[in-house]
C-alpha cells in the first residue's frame, strides 16, 4: 500500500507549563499525499515552524499521532526520507558549493565516485554547474538558496520540508526560485510541506493551501487550488501567475486568513450574487 507523504492526526503541541504555557499546535490533522505539495500559512506565532519541526522529528508532539510514509518520524528521519530547507540556508562557509551539497553523502558515508555524479547532477538541477568550486559568500542569496535545496535533495528524498526558504530573497529573485521549484518538483517527483507568509506564493506552488488560526495554532481551512478548478492543475507556468483564477484562489486563502465571507468560487468561475 502506498503510504501518504505526511500524515498528522489529533497533534498537539504545548511548551512551558502554568503561566508560561503556550498552546502552540491544537488538534491538528492534516494528510500530505506522496507527491503533493501543501504549503502553510498563518500569522506569526500560529504554529507553522512547530508543526514543520514535528514532523523533521526535531521536535516531539505533546500528543497524537504523526507519520513519515507510514514510519514514526524518528524512523523516517533515520531512513533520510526527507530533505530539509530553512530561511537561512545554513551553508557552511569554509566549503564549496560543492562540498555542502555533498555533505549528506559523505557523512552517510556515499562512496567519492558516486558523490562526484550526485553533485554534479545536483547542481545542473539548480542551475549552478559552474559554480560548484565557489564558497557560499561569492554567491548571492537566491543562489545560495539554491545550493541549500540542491544539498536538501541530494538522497533523493521523497518528501522536501521547507521553513520560509525564499523569505530574505527581493521579489524578483524569489518569484524565480518559484519556477526554479516547480520545474525540480516536477523532476523529482517530490512531496513539499512548505511554510510561508506569501498569500500569493502558497497559490502558486501549492496543491493546496492550510490556513492557520492564531495562537493556539489549528487548521481553519484548506483551499484546494487545483481541484477547484482556479488555477489548472498543471499550469505552473510562470503567466499562471497572471490567471484569473490565480487571484480568486488568492481571494480565498485571504478571506480564510482574516476571517472574511469568501468570494463563491464555482468549477465555472466566480459566482458573483
Ligand atoms: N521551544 C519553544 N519553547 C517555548 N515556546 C515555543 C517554542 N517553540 C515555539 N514556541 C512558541 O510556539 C508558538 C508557535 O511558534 P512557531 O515558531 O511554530 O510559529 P510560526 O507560525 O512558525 O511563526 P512565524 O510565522 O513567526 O515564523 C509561538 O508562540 C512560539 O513562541
Amino acid at each position: 500500500m502506498n503510504h501518504p507523504a505526511i500524515e498528522v492526526r489529533g497533534v498537539n503541541r504545548v511548551f512551558g507549563k502554568g503561566r508560561k504555557q503556550v498552546d502552540a499546535l491544537s488538534d491538528v490533522d492534516l494528510t500530505v499525499a506522496d507527491g503533493e505539495f501543501v504549503s502553510l500559512i498563518g500569522p506569526s506565532g500560529c504554529g507553522k515552524s512547530t508543526l514543520l519541526r514535528l514532523v523533521a522529528d526535531l521536535d516531539v508532539a505533546t500528543s497524537g499521532e504523526l507519520a513519515v510514509f507510514g514510519k514514526s518520524a524518528r524512523q523516517a528521519r533515520l531512513d533520510q526520507e526527507y530533505g530539509i530547507a530553512f530561511q537561512q540556508s545554513g551553508l557552511l562557509p569554509w566549503r564549496t558549493v560543492a562540498g555542502n551539497v555533498e555533505l549528506p553523502l559523505k557523512l552517510h558515508g556515499v562512496s567519492t565516485e558516486i558523490r562526484r555524479r550526485r553533485v554534479a547532477e545536483l547542481l545542473e538541477l539548480v542551475g549552478l554547474s559552474d559554480f560548484a568550486k565557489s564558497h557560499p559568500d561569492q554567491l548571492s542569496g537566491g543562489m545560495q538558496q539554491r545550493v541549500a535545496i540542491a544539498r536538501a535533495l541530494a538522497e533523493s528524498p521523497r518528501l522536501l520540508l521547507m521553513d520560509e526558504p525564499f523569505g530574505a530573497l527581493d521579489e524578483i529573485t524569489r518569484e524565480r526560485m518559484q519556477n526554479e521549484l516547480v520545474r525540480i518538483c516536477a523532476e523529482t517527483g517530490a512531496a513539499v510541506l512548505f511554510v510561508t507568509h506569501s498569500i500569493p506564493e502558497a497559490v502558486f506552488l501549492s496543491d493546496r493551501v492550510v490556513v492557520m488560526s492564531p495562537r493556539p495554532g489549528r487548521i481553519t481551512g484548506i483551499v484546494d487550488v487545483r481541484a477547484d478548478g482556479m488555477v489548472a492543475a498543471h499550469d505552473r507556468s510562470a503567466g499562471a501567475r497572471d490567471e484569473e483564477g490565480f487571484f480568486r484562489a488568492v481571494g480565498e486563502v485571504r478571506s480564510l486568513l482574516h476571517g472574511t465571507p469568501a468570494p463563491a468560487v464555482t468549477a465555472r468561475g466566480v459566482d458573483s450574487r
